[in-house]
């Protein structure tokens, strides 16, 4: 039987509780009792310096454990239950997977000791096929609840171009009122509300996150959660024309190199198996790691099935006026260039005017133009076709023109005609396969590729193939333009291991930062309110802007190679493509189960999301090197540490200063956080917030006086300063990072927030509150340690 822990007793009554006095002996109150199953305690544990550190740091998973068990411990006094359950091990996230993906997908809880059919990959299969172990954190159609780390842009908002003008209804005056609620977001012109904003960020190396929750059966307090998770509705233009980046993952057959590398290194047996369209990756003494992806191809895939899977549709989109993108993405030597080119432009090859230009090993380029002559050459009777072809690589975030090796370093610039091009490129119209084919060879002929440990022909740039499609129709004269590019990224590896030192590190790191940005762009796609998605983090994404968002259409080819030797970096290839496979829908489903699953039980989650804690999570408590930093619900802790407002202004081409000196006229002391393609997001300082009305009324004006076109112009033709305008409440990554930047805080004398700074204003409070003795609803940590002490005698 535990004790009634002295500062138990003294915490601070639930204002939303009715009064009532607690005694020592907790457990057989009755009272104590019926005020344990009615509050609600939900927490969340965030802890930077504990980020993949579950196998290799036993520290930093002791400690994180110890705090999960502190807070567990304290859900348990509260629901009564035996303490021997508090040396359980913390639910992380993983354990919820589990239960999620019993519940939902059982065919997904894959061993492969359970699937005959399954494929390990290469000749010398060494890797046991009884294994035990089963990883089910991976699966990204089901949760991507443990997947979704460490987004390195915490400015992941808004894909503002999605704030489609011709939606935009004139605007009733709610902004006074809405103002008036702390709470309150709005977006666009067209206003929703709520009181909390679910952000679509995930944090900034976020890591592992715990949420608690108590429910209970009490009508006042059930009522608040589901007020809150109603209220949790996105406030945010949806997206509604963005369509997830498909993701097809190829594993290549063993080559000579696996096998020389397995020669110097030792035995390196095979480390992938292939089910259906679930990857996974063995290694002795690990779980086994799984990936569900749109598709798997297996090495045994020919080219052209290949292509079927990867190329075909997306012509077929651009042939129908859409952009479209293909992306290779792989570590050096696992096969991007061999899909993406094949082995038919191979430079000894040639190719003659009138050749078939496709082979057996042909890749995509070949292919795709394949089949845009071929629909030429059907259509060519009530359609005037035009097709051009640019190629161009990005080096060391330099663009030159393959086509013109003189042409260095060429800008990327904007129009609101064309959209976002490359000036100077060299643009060539063809007319068959086969002069594309020559451009191509030519143009491989200037492409920087620098040998490496890893792959003798390693590719040290992106290489990107442009092809620009225009139909114009005899009957009706209109006109169709799709432009597809085709992109070969430079590898993926590791610095180590490829031997990467002087110039071949600098090319090395300019590689993975725009790697990274791509993964950045991708993942922020995925997302069902995009407000801002990070093209302009690299010359990749900033020359893909139209590619990749909005009713382009993508497919990502991620490449791994088989063997062992490749397994770490095979884990990141597959993790990279895991994020662009986050799919909103599958996510919202869990955490609908996970609101379902919440009722009448304590839960403690972990998550890197920030919008999951938000969404998920009545009470949050953040954690900071190894350290409780505060703890609360969303809403109190965002007023309490957050930044105030973020105004988000989508400028008109060619009024981007206009707006932001307006903005700094109503507004002084208005930050811009991001700026991008004439899309502004300001922050408003806490401050400022009385100041916004003015700005506000000003802006409904702005966009109300007149009806607007789509491109944001009104109907009389006059062009207004801005296309459309939203305001929302600072973020839970926004509060993350600050409260775990800063390690000294204040502590506020708020009932729903408290920080952990300032233990003796804690205390003094505690004597106040025992002296009343009420309960709290908010814990300090030393009355979780106390508890678990008191616990464990
Ligand atoms: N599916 C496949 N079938 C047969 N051979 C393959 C396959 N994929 C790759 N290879 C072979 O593996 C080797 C490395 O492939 P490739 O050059 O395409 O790698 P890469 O990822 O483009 O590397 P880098 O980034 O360094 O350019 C080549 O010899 C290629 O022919």
């Amino acid at each position: 039987m535990f004790q009634q822990p002295q500062s138990f007793s003294s915490m601070k009554k639930n204002p939303n509780t009715n009064n009532m006095n607690t005694t020592n002996n907790m457990t057989n109150n009755p009272q104590q009792i019926n005020y344990m199953q009615q509050q609600q305690q939900y927490m969340m544990m965030m802890d930077p310096n504990a980020m993949n550190q579950t196998v290799t740091s036993p520290t930093l998973l002791q400690q994180q454990q110890q705090y999960m068990n502190m807070i567990a411990a304290t859900m348990m006094n509260q629901q009564q239950l035996p303490s021997n359950n508090y040396s359980k091990p913390p639910n992380t996230i993983n354990n919820m997977n589990y239960q999620l993906q019993q519940q939902q997908q059982p065919s997904s809880n894959i061993s492969i000791s359970n699937l005959p059919q399954s494929n390990m990959i290469g000749s010398n299969n060494n890797v046991t096929t009884t294994s035990t172990t089963k990883s089910v954190s991976f699966n990204p159609s089901s949760t991507n609840l443990s997947s979704s780390t460490a987004s390195s842009n915490m400015t992941n908002t808004h894909s503002t171009s999605q704030l489609s003008a011709q939606n935009i209804n004139t605007i009733n005056t709610k902004t006074k009122t809405l103002l008036n609620n702390p709470n309150t977001s709005i977006i666009g012109n067209n206003p929703t509300i709520s009181n909390n904003t679910v952000s679509n960020t995930t944090a900034n190396n976020a890591t592992s996150t715990a949420a608690t929750s108590a429910s209970n059966n009490n009508n006042s307090l059930v009522s608040s959660t589901s007020t809150n998770t109603n209220t949790n509705t996105t406030t945010t233009t949806s997206n509604n024309n963005t369509t997830r980046v498909k993701v097809v993952v190829r594993v290549r057959p063993q080559v000579s190199e696996d096998i020389s590398n397995s020669q110097i290194f030792g035995e390196y047996p095979p480390c992938v198996a292939t089910v259906k369209n679930t990857v996974i990756l063995k290694r002795e003494c690990y779980d086994d790691r799984e990936f569900t992806f749109d598709k798997v191809l297996e090495p045994t895939c020919s080219q052209d099935e290949m292509y079927k899977q990867v190329g075909k549709n997306i012509v077929n989109d651009v042939l129908k006026g859409y952009n479209g993108t293909v992306l290779a993405y792989g570590q050096t030597g696992s096969g991007k260039t061999f899909t993406i080119f094949g082995s038919s432009t191979d430079p000894k090859r040639i190719i003659k005017p009138n050749e078939n230009i496709i082979d057996k090993y042909s890749g995509v380029i070949p292919r795709c133009i394949n089949q845009i002559f071929e629909h030429v050459q059907e259509y060519s009777n009530n359609t005037e076709f035009r097709v051009f072809v640019s190629f161009m690589q990005i080096y060391m975030e330099n663009i030159m023109d393959l086509l013109d090796a003189s042409k260095t370093n060429l800008p990327i610039r904007e129009d609101p005609k064309n959209g976002v091009f490359v000036e100077q490129l060299t643009q060539v119209q063809v007319n068959e396969p086969y002069e594309v084919m020559q451009l191509i060879k030519e143009g491989s002929k200037n492409r920087q590729v620098n040998s490496t440990n890893m792959n003798k022909l390693s590719s040290r740039s992106h290489v990107i193939l442009m092809i620009t499609v225009e139909q114009k129709s005899s009957s009706d004269k209109s006109v169709k333009r799709g432009v597809l590019h085709i992109v070969d990224l430079a590898g993926s590896e590791r610095v180590f291991k490829s031997g990467s030192e002087g110039q071949r590190l600098e090319e090395a790191k300019k590689i993975n930062k725009s790697l990274s940005a791509l993964g950045n762009c991708v993942a922020a796609l995925t997302e069902e309110n995009v407000y801002h998605v990070p093209f302009r983090d690299s010359k990749l994404t900033r020359l893909l802007t139209d590619s990749l968002g909005g009713n382009a259409k993508t497919c990502l080819v991620a490449t791994i190679g088989p063997s062992m030797w490749n397994y770490d970096e095979s884990y990141s290839t597959l993790h990279f493509a895991n994020r662009a496979m986050n799919d909103p829908f599958s996510r919202k489903k869990a955490w609908n189960l996970i609101h379902k699953m919440k009722k009448g039980r304590a839960m403690i989650l972990t998550t890197h999301a920030m919008d999951e804690a938000d969404y998920l999570s009545d009470r949050i408590a953040i954690m900071a090197h190894g350290q409780l930093k505060c703890i609360g619900d969303s809403l109190s802790i965002k007023s309490q540490y957050g930044s105030g407002y973020n105004l988000l202004v989508v400028a008109n081409n060619g009024y981007e200063k206009q707006v932001v000196k307006t903005i700094n006229q109503y507004l002084t002391n208005v930050k811009i956080v991001s700026q991008s393609a004439g899309n502004f997001i300001f922050n408003v300082p806490k401050e400022q917030v009385n100041e916004l009305g003015q700005l506000i009324s000003y802006l409904e004006k702005l966009t109300s006086e007149n009806t607007l076109n789509n491109n944001g112009t009104s109907i009389n033709g006059n062009t207004n300063m801005i296309k459309d305008w939203g305001i929302s409440q600072t973020t839970l990554e926004e509060v993350y990072l600050k409260v775990t930047q800063n390690s000294e805080f204040s502590y506020k004398n708020d009932d729903n927030a408290i920080s952990m700074g300032n233990m003796s204003e804690i205390a003094e409070e505690q004597e106040l509150i025992e002296h009343n003795n009420t309960v709290p609803n908010v814990v300090s940590l030393n009355d979780v340690s106390e508890m678990t002490n008191n616990a464990e005698e």
